[in-house]
């Protein structure tokens, strides 16, 4: 799937593997031409020429004799979701490959929003993924950050003066700030602890996940070059980040580059998953954070389970398209759950969104004329407040209907 899209690849004609009749192969009889059937040969008593030979079956003919078993392992039309006990909308309850129960996609946490690909097992017979706390003392070292950063030296653990100083100096709204809806750059939290504590929360969610922090994209030759993202093939074209906002996207990367990040926090909730929460609040236009992680043609991803792929590049050519998977790879933004498009109160819910620009002449971080998806606040966003973006794109393919 991408988001915004973050694609589901089935996101129509779902079905349980209740409807898959299982069939197993017992035993293939061993089929021996009747000449050899019972000789007893010791072939280092013959020359080559001496042997017989044997006259070889192709599978096809084996298969065709071999006897088949059909294994109807049980009557899968009485399932019942092991949560909410009901049987009803069986083409959504998802068999375990392990134990068999059953369990509607909409029924787990997170949800399930579509049939994954392979087999499938239940959040007790895969060990659901715990989210322990990380040692504050090991932030730095997770996020690779150099401690000796002047920022965070400071006795009250506020930012230096010197440092906001700079920051103000550089940053100065301009008076035409409101018309020209500038980007503004995230304000990270005041407080030292309470930043170690974000940054701890999300070293949690990275490490339950599976997942390394990377707060950029990562090109590998084995997947998709980077010379594969260029605006330049974008079918349509892609609006460019104006030179303003290049420059408030830099100042954030290099923020996050020393440890000062978004005041942003990972919680878990029983419902969502894995959420993100305002730490303090973000003012309307705010870049939050960049969605990262790896870059792959989207023709590589038809097959994968990864909840969180997003479309990078729509290129002419299709087999040109890029997408952004964090699954081995990235950063907060792959925590930041969706509305549900389909009623109102979900909508009501969205605070953000996400962004594709064509980046040109980003000449600090060497990005010049790539696609990169931003995520930007749409409204002000008070402190304690969940972030939710819009999945779907204009296609509308990502099932947000059991959404919370
Ligand atoms: C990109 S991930 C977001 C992080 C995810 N919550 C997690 O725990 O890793 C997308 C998945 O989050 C869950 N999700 C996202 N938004 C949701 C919502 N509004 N209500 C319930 N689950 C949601 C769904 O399981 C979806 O497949």
């Amino acid at each position: 799937m991408t988001k915004n899209g973050i694609l589901p690849r089935s996101s129509d004609g779902r079905v349980s593997k209740q409807s898959t009749m299982r069939l197993e192969l017992t035993r293939l009889e061993e089929v021996k031409p009747n000449s050899v059937k019972d000789e007893v040969l010791s072939p280092c008593m013959m020359s080559p020429s001496s042997v017989p030979q044997k006259k070889r079956k192709s599978m096809t003919e084996i298969l065709a004799v071999a006897k088949y078993a059909v294994v109807e392992r049980d009557d899968y039309n009485n399932v019942n979701c092991e949560k909410c006990g009901s049987g009803d909308q069986s083409d959504e309850i998802l068999l375990c490959d392990k134990c068999d129960k059953g369990f509607h996609m909409k029924c787990l946490r997170p949800i399930v929003v579509r049939v994954p690909f392979g087999s499938w097992f239940c959040p007790e017979c895969c060990g659901q993924r715990r989210v322990r706390r990380f040692p504050q003392n090991k932030v730095l070292e997770f996020f690779r950050i150099q401690k000796s950063c002047e920022t965070w030296d400071t006795k009250d653990g506020s930012l230096s003066p010197q440092d906001s100083r700079k920051r103000r100096r550089r940053w100065a709204p301009p008076v035409f700030q409101k018309k020209r809806r500038r980007l503004l750059p995230f304000i990270p939290h005041k407080d030292h602890d309470r930043r170690l504590q974000e940054m701890s929360s999300l070293a949690s969610a990275l490490t339950a996940s599976k997942m390394e922090f990377c707060d950029d994209l990562y090109y590998s030759q084995a997947l998709a070059p980077r010379s594969a993202n260029q605006a330049k093939f974008e079918k349509g074209g892609i609006q460019v980040l104006p030179r303003e906002d290049i420059e408030t996207f830099e100042q954030c990367r290099a923020m996050c580059k020393t440890g000062i990040f978004p005041p942003l926090v990972v919680r878990y909730d029983s419902c969502e998953g894995l959420t993100v929460e305002a730490d303090a609040p973000i003012k309307d236009m705010t870049f939050i954070t960049e969605y990262t992680g790896d870059v792959d043609f989207l023709d590589n991803r038809n097959n994968d389970d990864c909840d969180g792929i997003m479309t990078l590049l729509l290129a002419n050519d299709p087999s040109k398209s890029l997408v952004i998977f964090p699954d081995k790879r990235g950063n907060i933004a792959r925590f930041i759950n969706g509305i549900n498009n389909h009623s109102i109160d979900g909508k009501k819910k969205q605070n953000c969104k996400c962004v594709r620009y064509n980046v040109c002449k980003c000449v600090r971080y060497n990005v010049n004329g790539e696609c990169r998806v931003l995520i930007v606040a749409t409204r002000d966003i008070a402190e304690g407040e969940r972030l939710y973006y819009d999945y779907n794109g204009h296609e509308d393919a990502y099932p947000t209907h059991h959404f919370i």
